[in-house]
């Protein structure tokens, strides 16, 4: 194995400790505390490990956490009711609606309904049509996350060619915008794409968020090129037994085959410990910011893109 391992566990717990310092500050020099509101609807298992422990990060960061548990069949109107209540509420500085919503619910209206300046996902059409169009925005955590790492390692990216695979809107799209914003040369691949090894053999960036269990293997990557893997996939591992119910262990992996792409890339992000802990990170990162913006005072650095 050549490649570097970003450390993406690290890098965050870095982030996090800025992000504590300045809530620290907001609060012993005006009595501010930023407050997330997270809002889960129905009880999807992996959605509920990722509430849990944006709770429990954001309480460690000093700030407030407010939980909201709906039940699967909760009403449309109900979910916009419960929005409606937090963008009105002072205490609250950033609203995440945690996705997938179940299917009688209209996502796209439910997220457009978020108050565009506590929309801390960066999801609304207001906050996707501000980072297209290069100004200041809600940046989206996982594709933030992304970047940093990006920067972090390689410095400057302008003029570097960066393939991006998939075309989702909460992680494909806006990873392209901020690596088009860097001044790298962008392609967007996705399930239509022709030739996608080809495609991918000539980037120097490769971020990877297909939701496919190692789908891109080492003979894709251009040797030295930098593999961000989105990707968490959750596979069988009988190799490590069984649970107390009888059922098959399990583990996460990437959209990348991290053994092959290690040996060939310059540096690659693991997972578990790479990108999902960023985007974490950039979650209580962009609430801290929300919270500056909203008392007219200045942001953070180094936590914004
Ligand atoms: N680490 C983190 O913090 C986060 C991780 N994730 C993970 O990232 C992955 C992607 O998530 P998300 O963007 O929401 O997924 P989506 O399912 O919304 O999008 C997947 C994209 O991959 C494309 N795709 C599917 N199959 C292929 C293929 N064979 N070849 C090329 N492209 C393909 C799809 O193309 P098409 O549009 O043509 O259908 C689509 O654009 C998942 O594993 C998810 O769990 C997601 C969010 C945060
Ligand atoms: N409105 C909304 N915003 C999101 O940002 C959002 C969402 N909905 N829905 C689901 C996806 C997924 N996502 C992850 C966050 C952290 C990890 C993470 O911390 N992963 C750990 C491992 C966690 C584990 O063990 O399961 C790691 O990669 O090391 C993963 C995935 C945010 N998402």
């Amino acid at each position: 194995m050549s490649a570097t391992i970003i450390d993406g566990k690290a890098f965050a717990a870095t982030i996090r400790g800025k992000v504590g310092e300045h809530v620290a500050r907001l609060r012993e020099t005006h009595g501010i505390t930023p407050g997330l509101a997270v809002v889960l609807v129905g009880e999807d298992p992996a959605s509920q490990v990722y509430v849990r422990s944006k709770g429990k990060q954001t309480i460690e960061a000093g700030m407030n956490s407010y939980e909201h548990k709906l039940d699967a069949g909760t009403s449309q109107a109900d979910l916009l009711a419960l929005i409606d209540t937090l963008n009105n509420d002072a205490e609250v500085h950033g609203i995440l609606v945690q996705l997938p919503l179940p299917g009688h619910i209209d996502s796209d209206l439910v997220i457009n309904s978020i108050d565009p300046a506590k929309d801390v996902d960066g999801f609304h059409i207001s906050n996707v049509g501000l980072l297209g169009t290069g100004q200041k925005s809600m940046v989206p955590c996982t594709p933030l996350g992304c970047l940093m790492m990006l920067r972090d390692h390689l410095g400057s990216l302008s003029g570097l060619d960066a393939v991006v695979v998939g075309r989702s809107n909460i992680v494909g799209k806006p990873m392209a915008q901020l690596l088009l914003g860097e001044s790298c040369t962008v392609t967007i691949a996705h399930s239509r794409t022709r030739d996608l090894p080809d495609v991918v053999r000539r980037a120097d960036i490769v971020v990877a968020a297909v939701g496919r269990p190692e789908m891109v293997p080492g003979e894709w990557i251009k040797p030295g090129a930098t593999v961000i893997d989105v990707g968490i996939n959750r596979i069988d591992a009988p190799e490590r037994g069984t649970n107390e119910d009888g059922s098959v262990k399990t583990r996460l992996v990437g959209d990348c085959h991290f053994e092959s792409c290690a040996a060939v890339a310059g540096a690659i992000t693991p997972v578990p410990g790479g990108v999902g802990p960023m985007t974490i990170a950039c979650l209580l990162a962009n609430t801290v910011t929300a919270c500056c913006r909203a008392n007219g005072l200045p942001e953070p650095e180094g936590l914004t893109a």
